[in-house]
């Protein structure tokens, strides 16, 4: 049975908004990715996850929990950064970070305490007047203190600087070698590929595909990029059987599109010229999300 099961969830918020027939399964020790634009319906989601909202229709379950019904252990077992972050008064980020740790029984602040080093938070600093990137890893480091074997993520990203980014992708795939269940919402499309096995796609509250990220990435249809050191070369290329994308005579350079089925017949063809660069031009999750908006 899946790790986080999700079955026909809807929200109805009227004219078209909420969701509507969600189904997602999500495996222990997989990391999830959920990608919409703005409005598209994660957050909504998320927050039936996480207990705060009723399901209209269907259900959400974590670990075998009714995520409505059983919302207060679903809290304990997950650990969960909100898309919008408000602190409940308290004077520093340490007194904040204190009281979670009381909250939730910890005995040492140990794992609290990597994180806040591998983010490099200040903490001591007055919550209110702490710069978004600081919140954020302030909400990071209270979602993950308890070292929980449950991640959801709510554009967990949001206001970090690209190195802060980065160390935090870091610490993802840390726990996912940890084995901790990882949901995430972004909208950064190189977060997603970067940490994510598998992605679903929300659109106007439904979902319009999930897939493997190596399967968005390993796509069939290849664009190569191939600049020739001769324009005789170029010329000559021309009136080869390829789907040319582009072509830029000043540079005596074509973009192709290449089935997988035909690069051998491309590699084959191209011993007969000078090339002085080939380039794979990779297909992203972000082209995959366009083809489907
Ligand atoms: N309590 C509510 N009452 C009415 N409409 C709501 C309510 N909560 C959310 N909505 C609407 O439901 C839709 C989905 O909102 P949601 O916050 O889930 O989107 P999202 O995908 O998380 O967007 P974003 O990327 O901007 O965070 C939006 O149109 C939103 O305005």
């Amino acid at each position: 049975m899946p790790l986080i099961e999700i079955k026909n969830l809807t929200k109805d918020y009227g004219e078209g908004k909420g969701i509507f027939d969600i189904n997602l399964s999500i495996e222990k020790g997989e990391v999830f990715g959920y990608v919409g634009i703005n409005g598209a319906g994660k957050t909504t989601t998320i927050r039936h996850m996480m207990g705060f909202i009723k399901p209209e229709s269907g259900s959400a379950a974590i670990n075998k929990l009714d995520c409505w019904k059983d919302s207060s252990e679903i809290k304990k077992i997950v650990g969960y950064v909100p898309g919008e972050i408000a602190f409940p008064d308290a004077p520093t980020g340490t007194e904040f970070l204190k009281r979670q740790a009381e909250l939730l029984g910890l005995k040492s602040m140990s794992f609290a305490e990597t994180i806040i080093s591998k983010l490099q938070l200040d903490p001591s600093a007055n919550l209110k007047r702490m710069s978004k990137g600081m919140k954020q890893k302030t909400a990071i480091v209270a979602a993950l203190m308890a070292d929980p074997d449950i991640l959801i993520l709510d554009e967990p990203t949001t206001g970090l600087d690209p190195l802060m980014r980065s160390e935090f992708i870091a610490i993802l795939k840390e726990e996912k070698k940890r084995g901790k269940t990882i949901f995430m919402t972004s909208h950064m499309f190189e977060e997603v590929e970067q940490t994510c096995d598998k992605v679903a796609f929300i659109k106007d509250g439904k979902i319009i595909a999930v897939k493997p990220t190596d399967e968005i990435k390993h796509h069939e249809e290849k664009v190569y990029q191939i600049e020739f050191t001769s324009h005789e070369d170029y010329l000559r290329f021309l009136s080869e059987e390829f789907e040319f994308a582009n072509k830029e005579e000043s540079k005596n350079q074509v973009t192709l599109n290449v089935h997988d089925r035909q690069i051998n017949a491309l590699f084959k063809a191209l011993k007969r010229y000078h090339i002085k660069s080939i380039t794979e031009i990779k297909y992203t999750l972000e082209k995959y999300f366009k083809s489907l908006y």
